[in-house]
């Protein structure tokens, strides 16, 4: 059998490239995205991290032993490092942490971090990673995939942002988190549990989608 992750992008296809392909990331990488849109979207996402370093605790809680604990710990310390680009970009503005935290969270950021806090709190391990994995394993994707873009346009507005995906150790991640989700998927996932998986990783995907919107509706 193909591996989980290959698997669930391929029978979620469609869900996926509404995601990986989404307009922000057209704009984002022509260097045409309006900076209020980028800014935005860069706010909530800060917002967003704070929950999903909630749910990577979590996975350390569902853990029930050290290899999987470890590989919740990476996931943590990768969101953790990743907001300190968040709070580097939003300080050149003149955002503070403090004003940044005091931001309302947008009813999409609270969907999908909700969301997800909750595959982990009602489901398993399982559930929780597989909701979890569009978020690391996508932003991958979509830097490798337009860095080459990115690094053609001098002076990019957006070439810090991108750079951070597409580096060594967000690429690492991203790598760890899909062979570790695959493996467990080997030992633990039936052709029965793999249809659930895949209404969350649907679910998670068009999620990220909405996330994107967020920063196009604040432009237009
Ligand atoms: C919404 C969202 N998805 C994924 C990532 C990647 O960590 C992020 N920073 N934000």
């Amino acid at each position: 059998m193909t591996a989980l992750f290959n698997r669930l992008k391929e029978t979620n296809a469609k869900e996926w490239a509404s995601y990986v392909d989404h307009e922000f990331i057209r704009q984002l990488a022509a260097g045409t995205l309006p900076k209020k849109a980028f800014q935005t979207y860069l706010i909530q996402d800060y917002l967003f991290l704070i929950q999903f370093a909630r749910a990577k605790a979590l996975a350390v809680y569902k853990s029930q032993n050290l290899k999987d604990m470890h590989a919740a710990e990476q996931g943590l310390a990768g969101i953790l490092s990743e907001m300190e680009l968040h709070v580097r970009l939003c300080g050149e503005w003149g955002l503070s942490e403090a004003e940044l935290e005091a931001t309302p969270e947008h009813p999409t950021t609270i969907a999908y971090t909700r969301y997800v806090l909750d595959c982990g709190v009602s489901g398993d391990l399982i559930d929780l990673l597989v909701a979890l994995s569009p978020c690391v394993i996508g932003y991958a994707e979509i830097a490798r995939r337009i860095r080459p873009e990115v690094e053609s346009i001098s002076g990019h507005p957006y070439a810090e942002w991108v750079s951070e995906y597409a580096g060594d150790a967000y690429q690492t991640i991203a790598r760890d988190t899909e062979n570790h989700l695959d493996e467990l998927a080997k030992k633990y996932v039936t052709e029965q549990r793999f249809a659930d998986l895949g209404r969350i990783f649907a679910t998670a995907a068009r999620l990220e989608a909405d996330f994107w919107q967020i920063g196009l509706r604040a432009s237009q």
